[in-house]
């Protein structure tokens, strides 16, 4: 069979599709219908305002999430089949490890159940720049240590999708700026990292952004394509923009008072400075 004319397979550069998902959590739908793919080797940035349904959508990727409808495949399996298990590392927002156990005691636990040796603890410690801290006892560590620890974890036996959500909290400038970068090399390394935050100063650090609002899919594109789309550099700005032409394309209903994404509404009051 001549292989000359073939077409590039679309799957061996995607390593998400979400088809139509629904998830109805407390009896109502949080993701109405939502579609999107996740490419492999990049850092894909999922951003929304405070209850849009970014850990729902992570947590429907990871398969930990009961799903109303629609798909999730995850290198071309359904999410959360057991040949996923060690393809994939999932930091959850409340840090996941155990406070009564030092860092490196919680990241050689990890390694164990991994199959890893206790080597790998102390690569991914060294990774989140916890080193100094490996000896210490979680319970005792400040929130953004802990935050990291759980990174740490997250990180062992070189995952090739690496799902984090919100992992810049509690960072001081200079760590989230390290973290960022480690992202990048990690992609550069063939990993496939969807990262969430609602903080849109990181948006601009992505190769790819989903924006989120209220369960549905605003734009899927680059930082730049955004910006261009927009008619914005700012980031934030075009993130409202975007909200508005939607809303205004759909003829929603008060356009003034109740006119989603204008400055100052709770929900879209994107915060710029965590911590
Ligand atoms: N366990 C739950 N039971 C019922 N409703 C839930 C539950 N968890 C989340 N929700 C609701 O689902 C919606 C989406 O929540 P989700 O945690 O996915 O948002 P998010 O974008 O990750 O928010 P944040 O940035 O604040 O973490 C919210 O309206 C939330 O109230």
């Amino acid at each position: 069979m001549s292989t000359m004319s073939r077409a590039p397979d679309p799957d061996a550069r995607t390593a998400i599709e979400v088809r139509d998902l629904v998830v109805r959590r407390g009896g109502r739908d949080v993701l109405h219908r939502f579609t999107c793919r996740v490419p492999r080797g990049r850092v894909t940035g999922l951003l929304g305002p405070s209850g849009s349904g970014k850990t729902t959508l992570m947590r429907a990727i990871v398969g930990v999430q009961r799903v109303t409808a629609g798909t999730v495949t995850v290198f071309g399996a359904p999410a959360g089949a057991p040949e996923l298990r060690r393809r994939t590392g999932y930091l959850t927002q409340a840090p996941s490890v155990y406070a009564d156990l030092t860092v490196r005691e919680n990241a050689r636990y990890f390694a164990t159940l991994h199959g890893s040796p206790a080597t790998e603890a102390d690569r991914v410690i060294a990774e989140v720049g916890l080193a100094d801290a490996a000896g210490q006892l979680v319970g005792t560590l400040s929130g953004g240590q802990r935050s990291r620890a759980s990174l740490a974890c997250a990180l062992v036996g070189r995952p090739e999708l690496i799902v984090l959500d919100e992992p810049t909290v509690g960072q001081d400038p200079v760590l989230r700026d390290d973290l960022w970068r480690r992202f990048h090399e990690l992609a550069a390394g063939g990993a496939t990292l969807l990262v969430s935050s609602h903080v849109m100063d990181e948006a601009a650090r992505c190769d790819q952004l989903l924006l989120i609002r209220e369960g549905a899919l605003i734009a899927d594109d680059t930082p730049d394509a955004v910006r261009r789309r927009a008619g914005t550099d700012d980031l934030d700005e075009a993130f409202l923009r975007l909200i508005r032409d939607r809303e205004h394309a759909a003829g929603a209903p008060g356009d003034g008072e109740h006119a989603a994404g204008a400055p100052g509404d709770r929900d879209t009051d994107l915060e710029r400075n965590p911590s």
